[in-house]
C-alpha cells in the first residue's frame, strides 16, 4: 500500500485543484489529484474559456463600429465559423493533454477516475474500466468538485432536453433561435453570445436582470440586448416541449417556439455521489466552511471552489486554494498558522470584496457590497453615481459611449465599500476599485490616486468630486 500514500488527496483537478496541489507540492508535500472528466474542468472546457471567446469577436466588432473612422471600414458581420473555431482553440478542442503536462511538471502525481471519501483520510477511485484503488492521505483530503447546473422545476422541461451552459458554450450548429431560462449572468451572457452568432433569441427572466448587482446594471443590460433584438420576457415558462420543430415554451400568459432552450437558473453542489455519508456528512449539499477552507467538525476534509458555495467564481476559487493549500502545509509541518482576518491563510476577501466582470455589450463590473446590500446589512452609507459618457476618456473610447458607474461608501469609515462600473471597457477598471476596497484606502487618500488623462479612469475624480473632498 505504501505506493497508495500522499500527504494531501484533492479530489476535482479544476482550475482550483490544480492550484490548491500545486501550493501544496511547492510548500514540500506529495499530492495526488484525481480527475473523472477533464483535468482544468468546467473553467476550461465548458464555462469561462469558451463562453468569452463566443462573447469577443462582437464586443470587438461593436467596438470598431462605436468609433467613426473605424466604423465605415468595417463593414461585414462575424465570420461565425471562424469565431468558433477560435473558441475551439481555446479549449484546445476539448483535449486537456496541455493541462496534464503542467501537472506532471509541477510535481503533482494524477490519477483519472471517479473518486469518493471512504472515511477519514481514504478516498476510493473507480476508473473508466471499473477498476478500484484505495488511496491514503497523511494530512488532508480536499474537496473540489465543482458545481452543477440547477434545473428549475418546469413541467416537461426534463423530457424537452434543455441544453446546459455545456452545450452551449461548445455548439457547433447555432440554433435558428435560442430560448434562456434565467437572467443572471450565464442567461445575459449567452443572449450576448448568440445574438452574434446569429440566433434570434428570447430570454425568460422571471425578476428582471442581474439580480444582486446594482439595478441600473440590470437596465442598461436589458436595454442594450433589446436594441439587438432580443426579447425578454419577465415571466418563468410554467411548460415546455420538445417537438418535431424544437420547442414550445409556455408561460402563464403566453406562448413561445425555439429551436433550443438553454437552462441558466443557477448552480447545485456536486457533492451527491463523492461518499460523504462515510464521513458523517449530509450529501448534496453545499460543503461549508471556516476562512482556511476546513469543512466544520473536521480537522482533516477541506472543501475549496464552487462546492464550498462562498463565491461561484474560477479566480475566488484559486485565491480560496492559495489560502488553502498553505495552510495544509502549515499545519503539516507544525508551523504557525496565519489565520487572522487578511491573513496568508485566509480568504478573507470572500465576506466583501469579490470581483466579479459580467461580460455583455455593455460589461458590467462590480465588487464589493452592492447599495440594497449595504443598508441591509445596517451600514451607514453614501451612494455616488456618475454618468460614465461624461468622462473624456469615454467619449474617445466610442462615439456616444454610454454607462454608469456607482460607489458604495461607509460614511464612517470613509472607505469605499462597494464599486459597479457598467460600461464597454470598464472590465479592466474593476481591479482599481478590488485594491481600494480590500486596502481600505481612505477617500482622502484616493484624491492622490490621479487618473491618467484621457482615460475612462477618470471617472475615478468625478466621482470623488461628487462625494466632496473631505
Ligand atoms: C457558462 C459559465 C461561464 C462562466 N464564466 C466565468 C467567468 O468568466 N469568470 C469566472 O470567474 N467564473 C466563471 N464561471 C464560474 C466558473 O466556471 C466556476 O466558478 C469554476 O469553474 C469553479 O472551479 P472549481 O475548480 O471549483 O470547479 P470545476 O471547474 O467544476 O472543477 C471540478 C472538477 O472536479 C471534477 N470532479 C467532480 N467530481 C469528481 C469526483 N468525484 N472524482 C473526480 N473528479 C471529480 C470535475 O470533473 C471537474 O473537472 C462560469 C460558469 C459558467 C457555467
Ligand atoms: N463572468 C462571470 O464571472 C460568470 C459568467 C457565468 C457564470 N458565472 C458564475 O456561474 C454561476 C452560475 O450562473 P447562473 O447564471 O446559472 O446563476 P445565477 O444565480 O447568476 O442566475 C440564475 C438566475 O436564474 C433565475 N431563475 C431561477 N429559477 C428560474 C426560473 N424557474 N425561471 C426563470 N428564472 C429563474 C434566478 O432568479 C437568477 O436570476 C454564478 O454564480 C456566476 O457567478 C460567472
Amino acid at each position: 500500500m505504501a505506493e497508495n500514500r500522499w500527504d494531501v488527496i484533492v479530489i476535482g483537478a479544476g482550475a482550483v485543484g490544480e492550484n490548491i496541489a500545486d501550493r501544496a507540492v511547492q510548500g514540500g508535500l506529495s499530492v495526488v489529484l484525481v480527475e473523472s472528466e477533464l483535468v482544468g474542468g468546467e473553467c476550461s472546457y465548458w464555462a469561462c474559456m469558451p463562453s468569452k471567446a463566443l462573447i469577443r469577436s462582437g464586443l470587438a466588432l461593436r467596438a470598431a463600429q462605436r468609433v467613426d473612422g473605424t466604423a465605415q471600414a468595417v463593414t461585414g458581420d462575424i465570420d461565425v465559423a471562424a469565431l468558433l473555431a477560435r473558441r475551439d482553440s481555446f479549449t484546445s478542442n476539448w483535449d486537456d493533454a496541455g493541462q496534464v503536462r503542467w501537472v506532471e511538471k509541477a510535481g503533482i502525481d494524477l490519477r483519472r477516475g471517479h473518486a469518493r471519501l471512504d472515511g477519514a483520510k481514504r478516498v476510493i477511485v473507480t476508473d473508466d474500466n471499473g477498476d478500484v484503488t484505495t488511496l491514503n492521505a497523511n494530512h488532508a483530503v480536499v474537496v473540489a468538485t465543482g458545481s452543477d447546473p440547477k434545473l428549475p422545476d418546469i413541467s416537461g422541461l426534463v423530457d424537452a432536453q434543455p441544453w446546459t451552459p455545456r452545450e452551449a458554450t461548445s455548439v457547433k450548429e447555432v440554433p435558428e433561435s435560442f430560448a434562456i431560462i434565467g437572467g443572471g449572468v450565464v442567461g445575459v451572457e449567452m443572449a450576448t453570445a448568440y445574438l452574434d452568432l446569429g440566433s434570434k433569441v428570447t430570454l425568460f427572466a422571471r425578476s428582471g436582470l442581474l439580480n444582486g448587482q446594482e439595478d441600473f446594471a440590470g437596465d442598461l443590460v436589458a436595454k442594450a440586448l433589446r436594441a439587438r433584438g432580443a426579447t425578454i420576457v419577465t415571466a418563468s415558462p410554467t411548460r415546455v416541449k420538445r417537438t418535431a420543430h424544437g420547442v414550445e415554451i409556455e408561460t402563464e400568459t403566453e406562448s413561445f417556439t425555439a429551436s433550443e432552450i438553454l437552462i441558466a437558473t443557477g448552480r447545485t453542489a456536486r457533492t451527491s455521489d463523492i461518499g460523504l455519508d462515510t464521513v458523517g456528512l449530509p450529501v448534496g449539499d453545499w460543503l461549508s466552511v471556516d476562512d482556511t477552507m476546513l469543512v466544520h467538525d473536521t480537522d482533516w476534509l477541506y472543501a475549496v471552489g464552487d462546492v464550498n458555495h462562498r463565491a461561484l467564481l474560477t479566480h475566488q476559487g484559486k485565491y480560496q486554494a492559495r489560502a488553502a493549500g498553505d495552510v495544509i502545509v502549515a499545519r503539516a509541518k507544525g508551523e504557525p498558522v496565519d489565520d487572522a482576518p487578511w491573513g496568508s491563510h485566509v480568504a478573507t476577501a470572500d465576506h466583501g470584496a469579490v470581483p466579479q466582470v459580467t461580460f455583455t455589450d455593455p460589461e458590467v463590473a462590480s465588487v464589493g457590497i452592492m447599495s440594497a446590500d449595504a443598508q441591509k446589512q445596517g451600514i451607514d452609507v453614501q451612494i455616488v453615481d456618475y454618468n460614465i459618457g461624461w468622462v473624456a476618456g469615454a467619449s474617445l473610447q466610442a462615439d456616444n459611449y454610454e454607462g454608469q458607474a456607482r460607489l458604495v461608501i461607509d460614511r464612517e469609515l470613509q472607505v469605499i465599500v462597494g464599486a459597479t462600473f457598467v460600461g464597454q471597457d470598464v472590465a479592466e477598471l474593476l481591479h482599481s476599485a478590488t485594491i481600494a476596497i480590500v486596502g481600505e484606502v481612505p477617500i482622502a487618500r484616493l484624491w492622490h490616486a490621479v487618473p491618467s488623462y484621457p482615460t475612462i479612469s477618470e471617472v475615478w475624480l468625478r466621482l470623488l468630486e461628487a462625494v466632496g473632498r473631505p
